[in-house]
């Protein structure tokens, strides 16, 4: 059956590096209706999983994650790209398919016990699941879910998050 999300996402061959097919999600959000379905979506996701915040890794986790926390009326916390949050915070490393960075995040964002559903636009080799679910472990906090409007299952970032829960509007095989 056609997938009206998969038909909106462009792919990029060779970018940012050769090799790389990127797959460019802004086609969705620059279209009113469907950016309000994917984020319909996403919340029923979280809501079932009775998540009490939602975490966003910078730049495109706060893109799909915050119209996500303000459905369901809950808080939005983010994790952001080293020296940019000006209190005491946390700090995770990790790898992508085409680089290395860190995430930040308040140490005073997560409540302990709080249940998180991590969102963002895509999952590739899951290094930055795995740094936001360190950052949220380390305040206290259990991720119950994540959810994707993409996941890149051939790249194996599934078996490296154990028994995580994880939801997705659409999948591409291959490279
Ligand atoms: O599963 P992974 O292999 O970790 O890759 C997925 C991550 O890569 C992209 O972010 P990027 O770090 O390129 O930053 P951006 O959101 O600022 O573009 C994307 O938005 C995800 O956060
Ligand atoms: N193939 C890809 N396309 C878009 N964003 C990504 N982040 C990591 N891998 C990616």
């Amino acid at each position: 059956m056609a997938n009206i999300f998969k038909e909106h996402i462009a792919s990029v061959p060779n970018f940012p590096n050769k090799g790389i097919a990127y797959r460019d999600v802004t086609p969705i959000v620059q279209d009113g209706k469907l950016y309000r379905l994917a984020t319909h979506k996403l919340a029923e996701y979280a809501k079932s999983k009775k998540a009490e915040v939602i975490v966003g890794p910078e730049a495109r986790g706060f893109i799909v994650g915050c119209p996500v926390a303000t459905e369901l009326g809950l808080g939005f916390v983010p994790a952001r790209k080293p020296h940019k949050l000006p209190r005491p915070v946390v700090r995770a490393s990790y790898d992508l398919e085409y680089g290395s960075n860190s995430l930040e995040m308040h140490k005073d964002a997560i409540k302990p016990g709080q249940r998180v559903v991590v969102c963002d636009d895509l999952l590739a080799i899951s290094g930055t699941l795995r740094a936001t679910k360190q950052l949220v472990e380390t305040l206290g906090g259990e991720v119950v879910g994540a959810a994707f409007y993409v996941v890149l299952p051939d790249l194996n970032g599934y078996k490296k998050l154990s028994d995580l829960d994880i939801f997705s509007l659409v999948e591409f095989h291959g490279a």
